[in-house]
Order: structure tokens, then C-alpha cells, then sequence
């Protein structure tokens, strides 16, 4: 049933007001559901897009919004009186951290995407805003589409978290798929990944692994209590992943991921975390190997929940306005039921009481697979057997390959072994002289 709404009622209903930082990719995706609001929460009627932010004036734009509210002086959107809400969606770490903190300053409560930012600045940008007494909300941060930043704050606040394992990056888990799949090349791949805008505006960050280091930073972050220091941050990218690498992973039973974890290594009484990013070989059972191209999939474990899995878009337009938009309406909420400045939310609002003591690589153990480049001379696995065993590495399997002329490949799966020993015996295996390379090491999941 529809009901009718007198005009003095409908005069009296607070509208908040959006400022809107950037309409490149995510704005165009987040105005356009600010301007459709018809069959959604019906508190998206109360949200009025009020200025937008943009670096060209003159750029074709295809969301419909009246040349008077877009601007090209940010600062003027962060310290208007009237907004009541500023959505940061630029990117990059400047102007966007400091447009971010002037906002707070200015008494605006901020939603952002901006994982770079809320990774290296999140414990200054939170202690702010709780001085201000407003909220930073950062749904579309991690995963893009997929609700995880809020369900770990708040819907699996009980448990104690003993580990997060995920796929956080669309771009590459879209390059590693098709390349699985076609055997295509890296190039090209990558160009359709940023055309369908799921790569930064600067690829790298995807490709070399920092775009998920900084999500797996801010996931620890909340899930472990605690500022995690991202330069700290074990991180290796897809770029030196071949079409030989995955053909060999597929033959023993694997696909390629680039992961991204941060685990709880227990010593006694106390712990660390174990946070990194590798492209890994996952065993085609497990559930993260079925996820393909642009989806992202982040595996919580809790005590006492046990295992949860969150899967679904983890970048483009819509999916990473939809969680956008649910921040934006989570403040409206808060407002609406009138927010008292003095007293924030504790499940909504984010702050670091302290620092998460973070273990060096050396000292974390996993599986390895590694490719070697040997002479195809009589003994050499046993030479090359000796030094793992000397480093006492016990190994999961050995085979030879790709016998050409006199160079074989060998391919080496380990059981699990300190990252410190594994590197010792690659340095031994490189003074052999049948050695001709190690094309390749990779963690096994
Ligand atoms: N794309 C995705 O799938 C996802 C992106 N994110 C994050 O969302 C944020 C936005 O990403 P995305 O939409 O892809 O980025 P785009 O590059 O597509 O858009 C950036 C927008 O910001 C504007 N802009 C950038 N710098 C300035 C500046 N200095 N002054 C004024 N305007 C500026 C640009 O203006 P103009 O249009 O005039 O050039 C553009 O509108 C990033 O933090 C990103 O990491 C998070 C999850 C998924
Ligand atoms: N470039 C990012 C966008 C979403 O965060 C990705 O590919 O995952
Ligand atoms: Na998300």
C-alpha cells in the first residue's frame, strides 16, 4: 500500500546532503543509485547529491547531473557548511588524505574506497574523526561489492579471529583466470581488466600486489585489533607468473591465485600475524581455486564461529557503488535516529588501540613450488635432492620435464618449511654449476 505523505510532513523530513569527491568509475556508479532511488531503502529519498568533485568540467559524463553542482575546487565541497556527508572517491593518496581530514575537521561525516589511504593513514584518519565525533565508513575499500568490512565489525564481533585468506584483487584474479583459461597473454588481458575499470588508474598497484596488501592491512587491521603497519607487508605480484607455471601447477592438481592472508602465529602465551601477499598454488579442491575472474572470495576463520567465506564482485562500477551507497545510507541511518557527537557507535565507528607486533617472512613457514632450470646430465636430482635434505626440506614430489636438447625443467613441490631455510637452499642450488636458473618459487597452499 502506498501512503500518503502530507507536504508539511515531507517539508520537515531531513534531507542529507552528499558531497561526492571524484565521478570517475565508482561516482558515476554510486550517482547513479543516489539519482534512482525508486525501489531501494526508502532512505535514499533523503540523500540529495549535493556537489560533486571532478578534475575536468568538460569531460562527457554519462550519469545526468547539472553542470552548477560539479566543481573543480574540492576544498570548497569539504568545508560547505550545508554537506553533511563526503564520499571520497578519487583515489591516490593526495589530495584525498588531506581533503579526508579536512572533512573531519569540518564536522562531515566520510565514506571512502580508498584502501591506499585508509591502509598507510587509517590510525590518523580514525583518531580524528573520533575526535569530531564522526563516522569513516569503508564497505567498498575491500572486496568492492562484497560485505566484509561491516560483518567484521560487526556481525562476527564475538569471536576471537585466528586467520583471514583471501582473493582481494578483481584486476588480478581477472588476468590470472583468463590467462588459466586461454593461455592468453599478460597485455592484452590487463587493457580489458581497465577498460571494464577494475584496475587502478595506475595498473601497478594491482599487478605488483600493493592494492592487496593494502586490503589484507585494513581486513587485520579490524579483525586483529590493531594498527598493521603496511610496509611490513610481505608482498610479491602475478608479473612473474608464466604460461609454464600454470601448465605445471594445472598437471599437479592446482591453480594460481594471488592470496592475500594475515594469520595469528601463536608463541606461548602471546602472538604475532602473519600478513602477507604470493601468488600461491591452491589445490583444485579447495574452495578459493573455483573463484574466477573479476570475483573475490575472503575466508574468516573465528573462534568460536569457525569458517565463514564472503564471495562475490570484488570491483567494477556497480558492485563497488553498492557498498558506496549502504555507508552512506548506514550514516543516514545514524543521523535519522539522532546521532549524538559525544557518542559514537563503537560497532560502526573504527579506531586502533594498538599495534600488531607483525612476524618476519624468514620466520613463517608454507609449502613451496619451485621451477629449476638444470643441466639434463645423469645425477641431477639426486644433486639437487642433497641440498634440500641438508637444509632438511622433505619434499611432496620432484618431476622432470620439458627435456630440450641438454636443459630439463624441474619441478618441486615442498612440505611446509621456514621461508628463511627455503631461501638458504635456493642460494645453495644457484652455486650449483647444473643449475642454470630457478625460474620460479611460488608459496603452496
Ligand atoms: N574501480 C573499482 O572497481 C574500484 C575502485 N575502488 C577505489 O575507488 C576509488 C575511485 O576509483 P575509480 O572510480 O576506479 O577511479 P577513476 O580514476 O575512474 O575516477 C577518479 C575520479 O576522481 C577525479 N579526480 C581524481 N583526482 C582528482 C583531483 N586531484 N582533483 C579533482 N578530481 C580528481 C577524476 O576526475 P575526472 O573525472 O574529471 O578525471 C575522476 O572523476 C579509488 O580509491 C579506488 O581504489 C575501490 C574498489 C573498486
Ligand atoms: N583495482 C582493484 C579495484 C577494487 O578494489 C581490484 O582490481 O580489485
Ligand atoms: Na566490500
Amino acid at each position: 500500500m502506498v501512503q500518503a505523505v502530507s507536504v508539511d510532513d515531507w517539508k520537515q523530513r531531513v534531507t542529507f546532503k552528499v558531497g561526492l569527491l571524484g565521478l570517475g568509475t565508482v561516482g558515476t556508479g554510486t550517482a547513479q543509485i543516489l539519482l534512482d532511488p525508486a525501489d531501494r531503502q526508502p532512505l535514499l529519498q533523503e540523500l540529495e547529491l549535493y556537489r560533486v568533485g571532478v578534475r575536468s568540467l568538460d569531460k562527457p559524463r554519462s550519469v545526468d547531473i547539472s553542470r552548477d553542482r560539479l566543481t573543480t575546487d574540492l576544498e570548497s565541497i569539504v568545508r560547505d557548511p550545508a554537506v553533511d556527508i563526503v564520499v571520497e572517491l578519487l583515489g591516490g593518496l593526495e589530495p584525498s588524505r588531506s581533503l579526508i581530514l579536512t572533512a573531519i575537521a569540518h564536522g562531515k561525516h566520510v565514506v571512502t574506497a580508498n584502501k591506499a589511504v585508509i591502509a598507510r593513514y587509517g590510525e590518523e584518519i580514525f583518531a580524528a574523526a573520533a575526535d569530531a565525533g564522526v563516522y569513516v565508513l569503508l564497505e567498498a575499500a575491500v572486496g568492492g561489492g562484497i560485505p566484509v568490512i561491516e560483518p567484521l565489525k560487526q556481525s562476527l564481533c564475538a569471536n576471537r579471529i585466528q586467520g583471514i585468506l583471501g582473493i582481494i584483487n578483481g584486476t588480478t584474479n581477472y588476468i590470472l583466470t583468463r590467462m588459466q583459461r586461454e593461455g592468453g597473454d599478460f597485455g592484452p588481458i590487463l587493457a580489458d581488466a581497465q577498460r571494464l575499470g577494475y584496475a587502478e588508474a595506475d595498473p601497478t598497484a594491482d599487478v605488483d600486489g600493493w592494492d592487496a596488501a593494502d586490503k589484507i592491512a585494513i581486513l587485520a587491521s579490524l579483525a586483529f585489533g590493531g594498527r598493521v603497519e603496511r610496509s611490513q607487508i610481505t608482498c610479491e605480484g602475478i608479473r612473474a607468473i608464466t604460461a609454464s607455471d600454470i601448465a605445471y601447477a594445472e598437471g599437479l592438481g592446482f591453480t594460481i591465485k594471488l592470496l592475500a592472508k594475515a594469520k595469528r602465529q601463536h608463541q606461548g602465551d602471546t602472538w604475532r600475524l602473519e600478513a602477507s601477499v604470493y601468488p600461491t598454488l591452491v589445490p583444485l579442491s579447495h574452495p578459493l581455486a573455483s573463484v574466477n575472474d573479476v570475483y573475490n572470495a575472503i575466508l574468516v576463520e573465528g573462534d568460536p564461529v569457525g569458517q565463514v567465506m564472503f564471495f562475490g564482485p570484488g570491483a567494477g562500477a556497480g558492485p563497488t557503488a553498492s557498498a558506496v551507497v549502504a555507508d552512506i545510507l548506514n550514516i543516514a541511518a545514524v543521523l535519522s535516529a539522532g546521532s549524538d557527537r559525544d557518542h559514537l557507535d563503537p560497532l560502526l565507528a573504527c579506531r586502533y588501540l594498538q599495534t600488531v607486533e607483525l612476524a618476519p617472512a624468514a620466520e613463517t613457514a608454507a609449502r613451496f613450488y619451485l621451477r629449476i632450470v638444470v643441466q639434463d646430465s645423469p645425477g641431477v636430482i639426486g644433486k639437487v635432492g642433497t641440498i634440500f635434505g641438508e637444509q632438511g626440506i622433505s619434499l611432496e614430489s620432484i618431476v622432470q620435464t620439458d627435456v630440450s636438447g641438454e636443459t630439463a625443467e624441474l619441478v618441486v613441490i615442498t612440505h611446509e618449511v621456514q621461508e628463511g631455510i627455503m631461501r638458504q637452499a635456493i642460494t645453495q642450488l644457484e652455486a650449483l654449476p647444473l643449475v642454470q636458473a630457478i625460474a620460479n618459487l611460488l608459496h603452496v597452499l
